[in-house]
């Protein structure tokens, strides 16, 4: 610390709407012989501690007025803020306006976010837009050179102990990392105000977007290890990896955050009271496996099953209470996270013996209907859409061919048809008894990633010691239309009996006239799940 850079705090100016360690701040500040000005309610409080105190309303003659809406809006406040103590204009201008100088800022504002998030009324909601406080904490940030700001109550102690230390002063490093800070909080603040005005207008993409999110964790590094990365959480709180609680294991990476996002939200299309155990196991945001079963552990193995060679350093979603015999099973392989809504004590301890292992434990599922949105970056800008919470798995699935699939064909088109909205395109699922047996993904042609996907089905068989491919006697899903019939042929071929797509493209009837010739059974649901 450069000692010349020092600066005296003689006063200081409290205004906080959350009191949290108010009453101790103040204290320390007063054994440090700081001269304390405080607002209404803060005054108060400190004045009920026996904490002197000088209220910014006998400081300023000015009153409180406005229910509050005019309190530090004062030359008296703001000058003292401002001024550049090293500068004979500013000097002269404190002289002969009788304004002291204000050394230290310490404001949080009305809580805005919150109050949004209550789902208060409009107006409610604008009167708690904090005007007097962002103003403050404005030009505290801007004379850092001279002033300290504080937004944070967690900061409180780093100011004292400074304080204690440099007999009264603080550092310029100290007052820059709280300006930053100070406008960061600002920032997010109008962010939060803007987005809830804009809905409020029913603007779904305004002219300006803001997007304001929270530092979670600086991560080691980003896809690659030459990359840099860090996790922000916005305020959405949707249950999933961002606010996951991590019970062991070694801190989450950047490709760690993206897969688990990806197996969760897949998992969490299966209701368990509906669906019953299900797991879903991904690499590289792609799933390599998804099963339904009676029992978790089933569930599990059955979704090993379809790929075991890339299940090897994968990520585990469950979609209910993690238990000691599907612990078991897991530990056997590497794998690199387990994310599920909870962990029985069996479980936990089982999952202890491997220390890198890392466990998610969410409290509940995501709700896969509930609207939201989801931004990605381009060279110079964002994409913004709805995120796809819709699914078509009820009365609207058209069948088009002569054949009406069973009703077991239909429980497993419905399955691979939702398993295929979480795969990259060109996404074809081979789907049997509740289990995914073969997943083609990301291809460029349709074709491909059906070849692929029966490829992977004869793998998992010969795996099993089954000489007939998987495939043989499956259904299959494809997240898009078969623009030809070459895809649904290939389909055919691996011996898949069942079909579901969108449907909608130009040569259809090619198409319908191909499965019929083959004997299969087909339904549209007119519902595209394209993901890239
Ligand atoms: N209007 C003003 O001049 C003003 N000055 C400070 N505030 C806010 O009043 C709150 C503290 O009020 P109190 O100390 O009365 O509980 C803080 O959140 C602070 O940011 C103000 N309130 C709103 O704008």
């Amino acid at each position: 610390m450069s000692r010349s850079d020092l600066q005296p705090v003689s006063r200081a100016l409290i205004s906080v709407s959350d009191k949290s360690g108010l009453v101790d701040l103040g204290k320390a500040l007063a054994a440090l012989d700081v001269e304390i000005l405080s607002t209404g309610g803060s005054a108060k409080m400190l004045m009920e501690a026996g904490i002197a105190v000088t209220e910014v309303a006998d400081h300023t003659g000015f009153p409180e007025m406005m229910d509050g809406r005019v309190k530090t809006l004062h030359p008296t406040i703001h000058g003292g803020i401002l001024a550049l103590r090293d500068n004979p204009d500013h000097a002269k201008a404190m002289q002969d306006h009788e304004i002291g100088g204000i050394d230290l800022v310490i404001v949080n504002l009305y809580p805005f976010e919150e109050t949004v998030a209550k789902g208060a009324d409009f107006h409610t909601c604008i009167e708690n837009i904090d005007i007097g406080g962002p103003a403050m904490i404005r030009s505290a940030a801007k004379n850092y050179g001279f002033v300290t700001v504080v937004v944070d109550a967690g900061d409180y102690q780093a100011v004292i102990d400074e304080l204690t230390e440099t007999g009264g002063k603080t550092s310029i490093e100290l007052r820059k990392r709280l300006a930053a800070k100070a406008y960061a909080r600002t920032g997010a603040y109008d962010a939060a105000i803007s987005n809830w005005y804009a809905a409020q207008l029913g603007e779904d993409y305004p002219d300006r977007l803001v997007l304001a999110g929270t530092r979670q964790q600086i991560l080691r590094y980003g896809e690659n290890p030459h990359q840099s990365a860090a996790f922000y959480a916005n305020d959405e709180k949707r249950i999933g990896v961002a606010t996951a609680t991590q019970v062991q294991g070694k801190e989450l990476s950047y490709n760690n955050f993206n897969d688990t996002d990806a197996a969760f939200e897949l998992v969490a299309e299966f209701d368990p009271k509906v669906s019953g155990p299900a797991c879903a196991i991904i690499k590289h945001a792609n799933p390599c496996g998804v099963a339904m079963a009676p029992t978790l552990v089933d569930a599990y193995k059955t979704a090993f099953a379809c790929d075991t060679t890339s299940a090897f350093g994968g990520i585990i979603a469950l979609n209910q209470t993690l238990d000691a015999a599907t612990a078991e099973e897991i530990v056997k392989i590497f794998t690199e996270v387990i994310i599920a809504p909870d962990a029985d004590d069996a479980a936990k301890e089982i999952i202890a013996a491997k220390k890198n292992l890392r466990l998610l434990l969410t409290g509940g599922l995501p709700d896969p209907g509930v609207p939201g949105r989801l931004v990605k970056s381009l060279a110079s800008g964002y994409l913004i859409q709805d995120r796809d919470n819709a699914l078509t798995a009820g009365p609207e699935l058209k069948v088009v061919t002569k054949r009406a699939p069973s009703e077991q064909e239909l429980k497993d088109l419905k399955f691979a048809f939702t398993v295929a909205k979480h795969v990259k395109s060109n996404a074809i699922v081979y789907v049997r008894n509740g289990a995914t047996v073969g997943v083609g993904a990301g291809q460029m042609s349709r074709v491909d990633s059906s070849k692929i996907a029966a490829s992977k089905s004869l793998e998992a068989a010969q795996n099993a010691g089954d000489s007939v491919a998987w495939a043989k006697g499956s259904v299959v899903a494809s997240d898009a239309f078969f623009p030809f019939a070459d895809g649904l042929l290939a389909a055919a071929e691996a011996g898949a009996t069942a079909v579901i797509q969108p449907g909608g493209s130009m040569r259809d009837d090619e198409v319908i006239a191909a499965a019929d010739d083959a004997g299969l059974a087909m339904v549209f649901t007119g519902m595209r799940h394209f993901r890239h």
